[in-house]
């Protein structure tokens, strides 16, 4: 199956395809040296306010529920929207200034996957757009791809975005929130964006959680849907749903090769 849709989509040629991708633990990395890395939600809360992010985030309480794929979408949904307000309620809270976010950043080991300027640089040279879906929030992620010089005009995000009052300082987010598993309906808002691309039929879908699965429902027409996942954690428990799921599962892997291969074939000599 695999083989044909990659066989479809290079015989279609870059002009048709497309890149939707999850951002936190898709294209940033899980783990590094045996230590999980922070996602965009933590990176503020993780180096501007280390102790709340430790005693409020909830990660050890909300993220097992997150991952467990023994309960449905719909019970998780209210646990997810509950989360995530929580997490943005007190970043308000904290009154962050617009200024600290780019020096939160820096100062992070916020780490793309490795193999990560191969993938933007090639999207980039074939102008194959990428839009990335994530349920962390915008303006960290934006600050993470600009910070490794790969914020190339071919790339489209959406994601959660803080709104400043008139001192700069963050006093909300925008709606909607956008959470794990609801990811579909910000291609359902921007159906004038998710038109230009009717011409772009053929799929190339990264993620890493089950529900980041829907990110391409908003394409209509679509032809050729190759999706990988990353599977980070809990690999044993887990496996038998991605593999069901998922056309490639990488386990455990902190880098962009295998999109990169894939990539790499299909825009050979175009
Ligand atoms: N308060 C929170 C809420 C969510 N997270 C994690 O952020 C991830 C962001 O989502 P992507 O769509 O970019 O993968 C999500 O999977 C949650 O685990 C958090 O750390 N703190």
């Amino acid at each position: 199956k695999v083989e044909k849709i990659i066989h479809n989509i290079r015989s279609a040629g870059p002009g048709k395809l497309q890149v939707i991708s999850d951002f936190d633990m898709t294209l940033t990395r899980f783990a590094y040296n045996g230590n999980r890395c922070p996602t965009t939600h933590s990176k503020i809360l993780f180096n501007i306010l280390i102790y709340i992010y430790i005693k409020k985030n909830k990660i050890g309480h909300y993220y097992p529920i997150e991952i467990d794929d023994t309960r449905s979408v719909e019970e998780k949904t209210p646990l997810m929207v509950e989360w995530w307000t929580k997490a943005h309620n007190l970043l308000v809270e904290q009154q962050i200034g617009k200024d600290q976010l780019a020096e939160a950043v820096r100062e992070s080991n916020a780490m793309l996957r490795e193999g990560y300027q191969g993938f933007f640089d090639l999207l980039k040279h074939h102008s194959i757009p990428l839009l990335i879906f994530s349920a962390g929030v915008g303006d960290i992620l934006e600050e993470v791809i600009r910070h490794n010089g790969v914020f190339h005009p071919n790339v489209r995000v959406f994601s959660n975005y803080m709104e400043y009052n008139e001192k700069g300082v963050l006093c909300a987010f925008k709606e909607p929130l956008i959470h794990t598993f609801n990811k579909k309906e910000s291609a359902l808002l921007n159906p004038d964006m998710f038109g230009q691309l009717q011409d772009r039929p053929n799929i190339l879908l990264l993620g890493d959680s089950l529900g980041d699965l829907t990110m391409a429902d908003g394409i209509q027409n679509a032809q050729n849907i190759l999706r990988i996942g990353y599977l980070n954690d809990k690999v044993e428990e887990r496996r038998s749903a991605y593999v069901d799921s998922y056309d490639i599962v990488l386990e455990k892997d902190e880098t962009l090769e295998v999109p990169n291969a894939i990539l790499n074939y299909i825009t050979e000599g175009k």
